[in-house]
Formats: structure tokens, sequence, C-alpha cells
């Protein structure tokens, strides 16, 4: 287990804790748009939730970040992976977990997907497989899959950030409570069922958040009840970090507590699977100031970074903090800035008139906690190659794709 500072870090890595001179000179030797991930960071956090979350089945959610070096920190510090595809549990496996310590949250499985996995399984990866409905375990079992099944229910309650991640209750999620029973019975004369799973949703953070989590533990303590004989619960991940300046760091304890609390007297491990809460204040997405226009009251700073790079403002209405890291900012006059990306989108924005330094040609930008589903969800539309991602020392996790990868696939 990695032995991190904790004390003498800050609960949050906001832009202002970032070595701006740094950051510049990543920007001058790799260009932007360019993510930077700091390595270190991401072992903090695996250590925060280990002494938040002492005896619990610590997986990281790998679809938050799955660059490899990021996979390995994660695995370093102790922490099993939790996988959407075979994809993933590909990435997994060759970054050094033990198929042991790897799980396949099996949504809605693509036949391929199904078939490689098993096919790792048969090759000695001792996985477990999440699955949320009947059909699932009967095309497992129809590829000879005998292993760990854990069983995936539908709390018909979720939380999270926006309605698009809120996932307890959604139709698409889990077996639903009034088949709970009958799924596990029927799992059980073929599988080795050893948990039952539930995810709320994600981006948890603040009073309201917390109090409808609560709810979906309650809901999810109750199911798992009723289910004999289980190694483990998991509750999913869903762990919120604050995106705003002025928001408080969310308190790990007061979750861990209400874990505890709700899921008092079940007879089972508890099993958590964190990807936001690893590798958010992990990663800074550097961006380089390509045009400004407008008066002073409307002053659109055009980037060369936009929604394929950094998605979520654009799906979600995320809040991303957005600094500038020229030395002479700090004097400028503020002034209500909107600064927007090169793709043809009136979404590619990542703010609205926020006040902001008055912004120059050239200058660069950081926009903060990019480190979860920021370069995984970049997309090359526009046909823009997707940015590198570059450590604080310099060291290259992602080259950025050039214009011949963008068409290396056509025949
Ligand atoms: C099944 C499952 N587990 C874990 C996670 C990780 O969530 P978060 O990154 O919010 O911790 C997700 C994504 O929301 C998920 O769908
Ligand atoms: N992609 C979402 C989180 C969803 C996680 C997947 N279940 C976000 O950026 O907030």
């Amino acid at each position: 287990m990695n032995d991190a500072p904790l004390a003498d870090s800050p609960a949050v890595r906001r832009l202002a804790d970032w070595d701006a001179a740094r950051l510049s000179e990543l920007a001058d030797e790799h260009g932007t748009p360019l993510y930077v991930t700091d390595l270190d960071r991401v072992a903090e956090n695996c250590a925060r939730l280990r002494a938040a979350f002492p005896d619990a089945d610590l997986r990281y959610a790998v679809k938050a970040n799955t660059a490899r070096a990021v996979l390995e920190a994660v695995g370093e510090a102790g922490l099993g992976a939790e996988c959407a595809s075979a994809g993933e549990v590909r990435r997994a496996l060759d970054a050094g977990f033990d198929g042991a310590d790897v799980d396949y949250t099996a949504v809605n499985p693509p036949a391929r997907d199904l078939d490689a996995v098993v096919e790792w399984w048969k090759e000695g990866a001792d996985l477990t497989i999440t699955v949320g409905a009947a059909d699932a375990l009967d095309r497992l079992r129809e590829r000879g899959y005998d292993g760990r099944v854990c069983v995936r229910v539908n709390p018909g309650v979720g939380a999270g950030h926006h309605e698009k991640v809120r996932t307890g209750g959604a139709a698409k999620f889990g077996v639903p409570a009034d088949r709970v029973g009958e799924v596990v019975a029927s799992a059980r004369t073929a599988f080795d069922v050893v948990g039952v799973h539930a995810h709320a949703g994600s981006g948890i953070h603040g009073e309201a958040d917390l109090a409808a989590h609560r709810e979906f533990l309650a809901r999810v303590a109750e199911l798992a009840a009723a289910v004999d004989d289980l190694e483990y619960v998991n509750v999913g991940g869903g762990i919120g970090v604050p995106y705003r300046d002025d928001e408080e760091p969310l308190d790990l304890d007061a979750v861990a507590a209400a874990v505890r609390e709700e899921l008092d007297g079940l007879d089972a491990a508890l099993a958590l699977e964190p990807g936001r809460y690893v590798v958010a204040d992990a990663a800074v997405l550097l961006t380089r100031v390509n045009a400004v226009k407008g008066a002073s009251d409307e002053l659109v700073a055009g980037v060369d970074a936009g929604m394929t790079d950094l998605l979520r403002p654009a799906m979600y209405d995320a809040y991303h903090e957005i600094r500038s890291l020229e030395p002479d900012s700090l004097d400028r006059e503020e002034a209500p800035v909107t600064v927007a990306g090169p793709i043809c989108e009136s979404g590619d924005v990542f703010c609205e008139g926020r006040p902001l330094p008055v912004p120059e040609r050239g200058d660069l930008l950081a926009l903060g906690n990019a480190g979860a589903y920021g370069h995984e969800m970049a997309s090359t539309y526009n046909s823009r190659p997707r940015p590198a991602d570059v450590t604080p020392s310099g060291d290259v996790l992602r080259e950025r794709e050039s214009l011949a990868d963008l068409t290396r696939l056509e025949r």
C-alpha cells in the first residue's frame, strides 16, 4: 500500500495548488490541449479512501480514467478494478491486476464482450461478473462460465450530479426488487453467487445528495438482507468531489459513517467501486487562447480545447474551475468571459460569462478537476485528434493522436 503523506496534502487539489510555472513549461514542451496527470495524487486519493473504509474491498471504477499508469498507481495502492467492458477488463489485466481483484459489471453485455471475458476466465483470470438481468446469466451459462457472479439489483432510488448519471432506479440497470429472490435462486443453480451490487449514480456531493444516497443505501441493505450467504454487498461508486472553488470538500468519514449505519446488521463484507474520487483532482487540462472577441462585458475567449477534449460541460453543464496561468493575470481586470472551443456546436463552451482576468491571445488557461471522465470521454469529432497526457515531471502517459491516426483504420 502506498504510504502517501496524507496529513500534508489538502483534501482537494484546487487549481491554485498546481505549480503554474511548471504547467506553462509543459504546455510549451508538449503543446495544447494537454492533460497533466499527477500520479502521486492518485495514490493519495486511494490512501484517503482506504483510511475512510479500512475494511472494505475497494475496486477502482476504471471507466473514470483508464491510462495505464493510473491503473498501475491504483493497483500499487492496493485497490482492485471494476470494469464496464471487455476492453476495460483487458486494460486492468494488462496493468497487472490479479483476476481475483477484477469485476466485470456487465450492463446489456455485447456478445463480443462476454466471449472475451469468459475466454480470459477460462485462461485463469478468476474474475467476478456482475449481472443485472436473468438473460445475462443464460448467456454466461451458454458460454460455459460457472464462476463468481454478483447480482446487480435495482434499488428504485438513485443519486448524483445530473439526471444522466443517476443509475439507481433507472430501468436499464439491475434486477427489479421484486425479482431479486428468483434471479438469485436461479443463478445459484449454475454459478457461485458471491455478492449483491447496486450503484446509485455519480458525483454524490453535498447534503441533498448524501440524503438521497442514504435512502439508496437503506434500500440496498433491505434487498441484500433477503439473500443468504453473501460474501459481500457492493454499494457501487459515486463519491463526489467539489468542482467549484467555493465548495467544501466532501467529508469521506461522513460517507463512511452513513454506509456503516445503513448496512448495519448485514452479515456480509462491504465493497465499493469509486472512480471519480480517485482521479478527478489528479489532472488538469491546459488550453491556449486562440482568439478574443467581443466587448468588455461579453468577451469570448476562443481556446484550442473543446468538447472533444473535455465533454462534461457540454454534456452535463458541468462546472470546471478555470484559471489563467499567465504571470500577470492577477494584475488584470476581471470581466465576464465565455470560454469556447473550436467545435461547430453552440454547446462547445466551458463557461459562459464567468468572471476571469481579461484574456489575451496566447494566454494559457487551466481547467481543474479534469482527471475523471475527462480524457476518457474525449472523441475525435470534427476530426480532432485526442490530446496528449503527461505527468508534472514530463513523462508521457498518452501521446497526442496524429492526423494519420484519425484515418488509420479506414480501408
Ligand atoms: C457500476 C458503476 N460503478 C462505479 C461507478 C463509478 O462512479 P464514480 O466515478 O462516480 O465513483 C460507476 C459510474 O457512475 C458505475 O456505473
Ligand atoms: N461521465 C459522468 C459520470 C458517469 C459515470 C458512469 N456511470 C461524468 O462525467 O460525470
